[in-house]
């Protein structure tokens, strides 16, 4: 589809032309960066789902090993884990020494994650510590969002897609899902898509009928095959 130019700014596709951009809310004050949302949280959090996992939104925490770089000028010690789901997060050495005591203490900060991975966390261990259940509650019928979130370098990809020597949890959860479908295929060709999301199961007079109108559908593409490739040849030999 032909970008459309949108106020002489920004090229959009001509599909999402009609979608007018949301205006913009005023200023947002943010007084407390550290506002403890978990309220807000366990509302969404006292639904029906009954599935096994603790809680509707788990939010993992994974620390890349750090570069060489970084291991120089010292940003390994600005993050230190407590245990399996604290972290505690302080400023860059060079940039404590300027400040005293006094005011270097608060700026520790301490965050808390469903679990935390370290960096010595292999991608074996971080998918059967993360994706394993999901994916069961998945194959069970549940639905389940799974996302990567983090700044750029951060380990997103690494983490989603992995190396091909050491894939990451998308090539990891696809095997466990075609693993577990692995001889429960539904062989038998009398379920019928409908209305989007149900499935409607044909009887044998339908069956029949379905497999005629296919069949006649697939003799006609035939034949228009044929009758086009007739008439290319007529053209290349005139
Ligand atoms: N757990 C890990 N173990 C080893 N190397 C890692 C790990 N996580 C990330 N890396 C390496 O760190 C670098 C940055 O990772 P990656 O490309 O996944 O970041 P990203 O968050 O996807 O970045 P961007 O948002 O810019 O695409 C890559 O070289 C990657 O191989």
């Amino acid at each position: 589809m032909e970008p459309t130019l949108d106020n002489g700014k920004f090229f959009r596709p001509s599909y999402i032309a009609s979608i007018e951009p949301s205006p913009r809310a005023g200023p947002v004050s943010v007084e407390d960066i550290k506002t403890d949302l978990s309220s807000e949280f366990s509302l969404v959090s006292s639904g029906s789902d009954t599935s096994q996992s603790n809680g509707h939104i788990q939010v993992c925490l994974r620390i890349r090993p750090f570069t060489s770089l970084e291991r120089e000028n010292g940003s390994q010690d600005c993050v230190s884990l407590e245990d399996s789901t604290n972290i505690v997060l302080k400023p860059p050495q060079h940039y404590l020494s300027r400040l005293s005591e006094k005011t270097s203490g608060p700026m520790l900060q301490k965050f808390t994650f469903s679990q935390v991975f370290g960096p010595e966390t292999t991608q074996e261990e971080f998918f059967e510590g993360t994706m394993k259940q999901p994916v069961q509650d998945f194959l069970d019928g549940y639905n389940r969002l799974v996302f990567t979130y983090g700044v750029t370098n951060a380990g997103k990809t690494y983490t989603f897609q992995g190396t091909e020597e050491d894939v990451g949890i998308l090539p990891r959860t696809m095997d466990m899902l075609f693993k577990s479908i692995q001889g429960k295929l539904y062989t038998a060709m009398d379920l019928k898509p409908y209305r989007c999301r149900d499935y409607i199961k044909l009887t044998e007079n339908q069956v029949r009928e379905e497999t005629a109108i296919k069949n006649s559908l697939l003799r006609l593409i035939k034949e228009v095959e044929e009758h086009f490739s007739i008439l290319f040849s007529m053209c290349i030999f005139r």
